[in-house]
C-alpha cells in the first residue's frame, strides 16, 4: 500500500464525528468560552498586551447575546461583566479581597495596583499576623530565644533582638561549663565587633556546634583530655623549649624557679644558641596547660613540700594534666627541685613518680633544699633563697639547656 497522499484531500477540513448535533454544541461552547474570556479587560491595538490575529478589539466586534452564559450562571454574575470582574485567584475569596466590578480598578499595565498589587498587600498583611500571633504565642512559652521569626522586607522583628538572644543563650551555656573551656565562651561565635547576621543556616552550625561541645563535655566533664591551648599563642613556636613550672606559697620556690631559669639563659648564652632556636618558659603551675607540656622539649618542676607532699597547687597542676598529655611526652627530659622545712624527700618522691608515669628522662637526682623553717612563723614567713641555693639551682638548670642543646639522646 503506497503513501497516503495527503494533499488530494485539500485543506484541513474538520470532520464532525457527532454529525450537526456535535457542531452545535462546538460552536456553542466557543461561543461561552468568547463570553466568558471577552470584556473590558480584553487588549486595545495600541496595548503592548495586543497581539495580531486577534480578532480585533472588543468595540469592532458585534455584540454578543445578553443570555448569561453556563459559567456567569454558575458563578452568579451580573450579565455584561467581563473576565477582570470575577474572582482573579482564589486568593481573593481567601483574603476577602473581594469587591465589586465596577469599584475595582483594573489596569493590567500597572501591576503594583489593582489585583495583584492589592492581593500582596493583603498577603503581607496577612504574614504580618502570622508572625506578631508566633512572636505571642513563644512570649507565652517563654522561650523568645529558641525561636525568632524572621520575614525580610515585611518588617523584622529585631535581627538585633536575636543576636542578642542568642549571645545570651550562648553566654548561660558557657558559664555553665565548669573548667578552662569556660574561656571558650560565646564571645568567639557573635563577636561584638562584626556584625553577625542570624540566619536559618548560622542558626543550625551554632546549634551543631553547641550540641559538640554538649558531648564533649559529657565525655570529658573536667576537661581532662583539653590539649587545645587556652589564651595567647607561643612565642618562638619553632624554637626548642624549656618549660619551668613552679609554684610557692612564701617565695622560696619561686626563687628556686627563677635560678632554674637564670641558669637555663646562661647556659644558652655560653653556648651561643640563638634566641629563635631556644626559648625558656617559666609558667606557675596555675597557669601551665596541657598544650603547654606537649610543646616543650625538657621540663624543670619546682615545688614546695607541703604535709609530706607537693604543694597543692603543683599536684592541681598534675592532676590537670596528666592524663591529657599521657603518652605524648616519653623520652623528653626533666628534672625536680623542691624545697622544704626539714624535709622535702616527700614531694620529691611524688613528682618523681608522675614523671615516671609520663616515661619522662629523669636528667639528675631531684634537688631538695630546706629552708629550716620548723615553727607556724617561720614557716609563715618570707623566704629568701642563699647564695649557695641559687647556685645549685643555676647549675640544675644550665645542666638542662646543655642538655637539650647539645641534643644528648
Ligand atoms: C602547710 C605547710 C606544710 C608544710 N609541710 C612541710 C613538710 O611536710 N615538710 C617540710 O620539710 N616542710 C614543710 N613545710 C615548710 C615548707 O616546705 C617550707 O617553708 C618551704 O620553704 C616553703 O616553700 P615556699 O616558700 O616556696 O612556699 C610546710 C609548710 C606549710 C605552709
Amino acid at each position: 500500500m503506497g503513501e497516503k497522499d495527503v494533499s488530494a484531500h485539500g485543506p484541513f477540513q474538520p470532520q464532525w464525528r457527532y454529525g450537526s448535533a456535535g457542531r452545535e454544541r462546538f460552536l456553542r461552547a466557543s461561543q461561552e468560552f468568547a463570553e466568558f474570556d471577552d470584556g473590558e479587560g480584553l487588549p486595545a491595538p495600541d496595548d503592548p498586551w495586543y497581539w495580531p490575529g486577534w480578532d480585533g478589539p472588543a468595540h469592532d466586534r458585534p455584540q454578543r447575546s445578553s443570555r448569561p452564559s453556563s459559567a456567569r450562571a454558575r458563578q452568579s454574575k451580573p450579565p455584561g461583566v467581563g473576565r477582570a470582574a470575577g474572582p482573579a485567584f482564589v486568593g481573593d475569596e481567601v483574603l476577602g479581597n473581594r469587591q465589586e466590578p465596577e469599584s475595582r480598578p483594573v489596569d493590567h499595565n500597572d501591576f503594583r495596583n489593582g489585583t495583584t498589587g492589592q492581593a500582596t498587600s493583603q498577603m503581607a498583611d496577612c504574614v504580618k499576623g502570622v508572625l506578631s500571633r508566633i512572636n505571642e504565642a513563644l512570649t507565652k512559652l517563654d522561650q523568645p530565644q529558641d525561636w525568632e521569626p524572621v520575614m525580610p522586607g515585611i518588617g523584622t522583628p529585631g535581627t538585633a533582638r536575636a543576636q542578642q538572644a542568642e549571645v545570651q543563650s550562648a553566654e548561660a551555656f558557657a558559664s555553665t561549663r565548669p573548667g578552662p573551656g569556660s574561656r571558650l565562651s560565646a564571645r568567639g561565635h557573635v563577636g561584638a565587633k562584626s556584625p553577625v547576621l542570624v540566619t536559618p543556616r548560622s542558626k543550625m552550625m551554632w546549634r551543631a556546634a553547641r550540641s559538640m561541645r554538649f558531648f564533649a563535655h559529657a565525655a570529658d566533664p573536667a576537661g581532662l583530655l583539653q590539649t587545645r591551648r587556652l589564651g595567647p599563642p607561643l612565642e618562638k613556636p619553632d624554637a626548642m623549649r624549656l618549660l619551668i613550672v613552679w609554684h610557692s606559697r612564701t617565695g622560696m620556690a619561686k626563687q628556686m624557679a627563677e635560678a632554674l631559669y637564670t641558669g637555663a639563659l646562661k647556659a644558652m648564652q655560653d653556648m651561643e644558641a640563638a634566641e629563635t632556636d631556644f626559648a625558656i618558659d617559666m609558667l606557675r603551675a596555675q597557669d601551665a596547660q596541657v598544650s603547654d607540656l606537649l610543646s616543650a622539649h625538657g621540663f624543670l618542676f619546682c615545688a614546695p613540700e607541703n604535709l609530706a607532699s607537693m604543694s597543692g597547687e603543683m599536684k592541681e597542676f598534675f592532676d590537670r594534666c596528666y592524663y591529657g598529655a599521657l603518652g605524648r611526652l616519653n623520652g623528653r627530659p626533666v628534672a625536680l627541685a623542691v624545697c622544704g622545712g626539714s624535709d622535702g624527700e616527700g614531694a620529691a618522691n611524688q613528682m618523681a613518680r608522675i614523671c615516671r608515669g609520663w616515661r619522662l628522662k629523669n636528667l639528675a637526682v631531684p634537688l631538695i633544699l630546706r629552708s629550716g623553717a620548723q615553727t607556724p612563723e617561720a614557716v609563715a614567713a618570707a623566704k629568701v633563697l642563699d647564695t649557695s641555693g641559687t647556685e645549685k639551682c643555676m647549675d640544675l638548670g644550665g645542666l638542662m639547656a646543655a642538655h637539650m642543646l647539645l641534643g644528648v639522646p
